[in-house]
C-alpha cells in the first residue's frame, strides 16, 4: 500500500545535547490508523513536531503525501491537521472565528458548512459564539480538535488527545475518529492508554529511546506476542505451590495469587502444547481441585510494558 508519510533516516539531537532521535524509518500508510507507543521522553512529540514542521529535523528527510516538510513545508503543513498535547488558543476569541481563522491560514477559502459540521460533531455548536477562555478544558480541547479540521487534511495528528478528558469526550472523539478513517483520513495518535490504542488502531509503532523498536499489524502484534493465561480459583486456599509442582516442567510458568485462592498459569499462545491437559493431571494427582477455571490472552498493555522494559 502506498505511504502518505515516509520518514527516513530521521535524527534530531537538541541544542542541549540530547540525542531525542536515532535515525528513524517509518511508513505511514494512506487511509490507517496508527498509534505510535512509547515511554515518557521516547521522543513521539519530537517526531510528531518534525513531521508537522515545527521542529527542525538535524538529519534525514520526511516526506507528507509527496512533499518534504522542510523544502515544501507549506504543501506539507496543509495536508496536516495537528492536536498537540498542549492547550493553545486565543483566549478571547469566539469558537467561531477561532476556528475559522486557523482554516484560512492554510489559505484555504471561507467554507461556514464544513467548520459548522465540524462544531456540530464535536457537540460545539451551542458554544461558537462562546469566548475560549470562558470554556472549560475539555470543550478547550475540542476546539483544538476543530482547529486540527478546519482545512480539511488527509493527515491528523492526536498527540495525547485524551489526556485528562472525561469518558463522554473520549467516547465522542473515538467516533469521530472512526468517521474521519471511513472518509480516508489517515490518523496517527499517541496515547498513554494502551486499551484506546488496542481498540482504535490498525497498526502499532513502539518507540523506546529515539528509536522505533517495532511496527506491527495490532493483531500480528497480539497473537505473536501475547501470552494466554489459565486461572483456577481453587476450591481450598494454598500456603505455596506444592513442590511436586513447583519443580516440575511448569516451574517458570506456575503462579500463586497473594491469597492463596488462584493458581495462574501463563503458556505461549503460539505453541501447539499448552501444557494444559498434563498441568490439570498433575494438579489432580496433588490433591488440588478448583471450582473454576478462567482464560485470558494478555493485553496490548501487557504486551508493551514487556517490550519496552526490556
Ligand atoms: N526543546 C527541547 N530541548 C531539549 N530537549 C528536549 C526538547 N524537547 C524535548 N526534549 C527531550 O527530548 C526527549 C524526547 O522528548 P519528547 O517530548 O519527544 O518525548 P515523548 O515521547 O513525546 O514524551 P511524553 O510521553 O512525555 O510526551 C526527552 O528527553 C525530552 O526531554
Amino acid at each position: 500500500m502506498q505511504s502518505i508519510i515516509s520518514v527516513n533516516n530521521l535524527t534530531k539531537t537538541y541544542a542541549s545535547g540530547h540525542s531525542a532521535l536515532k535515525g528513524i524509518n517509518l511508513e505511514i500508510r494512506r487511509g490507517e490508523i496508527f498509534a505510535l507507543l512509547g515511554p515518557n521522553g521516547a521522543g513521539k512529540t519530537t517526531l510528531i513536531n518534525i513531521i508537522c514542521g515545527i521542529v527542525n529535523p538535524s538529519q534525514g528527510h520526511v516526506l507528507a503525501d509527496g512533499h518534504d516538510v522542510v523544502r515544501d513545508y507549506k504543501a506539507a503543513r496543509s495536508r496536516i491537521g495537528l492536536v498537540p498535547q498542549e492547550l493553545s488558543t486565543d483566549a478571547f476569541e469566539s469558537v467561531w472565528a477561532t476556528v475559522s481563522f486557523s482554516r484560512g491560514l492554510f489559505g484555504k477559502a471561507p467554507h461556514p458548512a464544513h467548520i459548522e459540521k465540524i462544531l456540530r460533531d464535536l457537540s460545539l455548536w451551542d458554544k461558537k459564539d462562546a469566548k475560549i477562555r470562558t470554556l472549560s478544558g475539555g470543550m478547550k480541547r475540542r476546539v483544538m480538535i476543530a482547529k486540527a479540521l478546519s482545512h480539511e487534511p488527509q493527515i491528523l495528528f492526536l498527540d495525547e488527545p485524551t489526556a485528562g478528558v472525561d469518558v463522554e469526550l473520549r467516547r465522542d472523539m473515538w467516533q469521530m475518529v472512526r468517521g474521519l478513517r471511513e472518509n480516508g483520513v489517515t490518523i496517527i495518535l499517541t496515547t498513554h492508554y494502551i486499551e484506546e490504542a488496542e481498540e482504535m488502531a490498525d497498526r502499532i509503532g513502539v518507540i523506546r529511546k529515539g528509536e522505533i523498536i517495532l511496527v506491527e499489524d495490532k493483531a500480528v502484534l497480539m497473537e505473536k506476542l501475547g501470552k494466554k493465561q489459565l486461572k483456577l480459583h481453587l476450591q481450598r486456599p494454598l500456603s505455596s505451590i506444592p513442590n511436586g509442582l513447583g519443580g516440575s516442567q511448569f516451574e517458570h510458568q506456575l503462579e500463586l495469587s497473594a491469597d492463596g485462592n488462584e493458581l495462574i498459569y501463563t503458556f505461549d499462545a503460539q505453541s501447539e502444547q499448552t501444557g494444559i491437559a498434563g498441568l490439570l493431571r498433575q494438579l489432580s494427582e496433588h490433591g488440588i481441585d478448583f471450582k473454576d477455571l478462567q482464560s485470558s490472552q494478555s493485553s496490548l498493555e501487557e504486551i508493551f510494558v514487556n517490550l519496552v522494559k526490556a
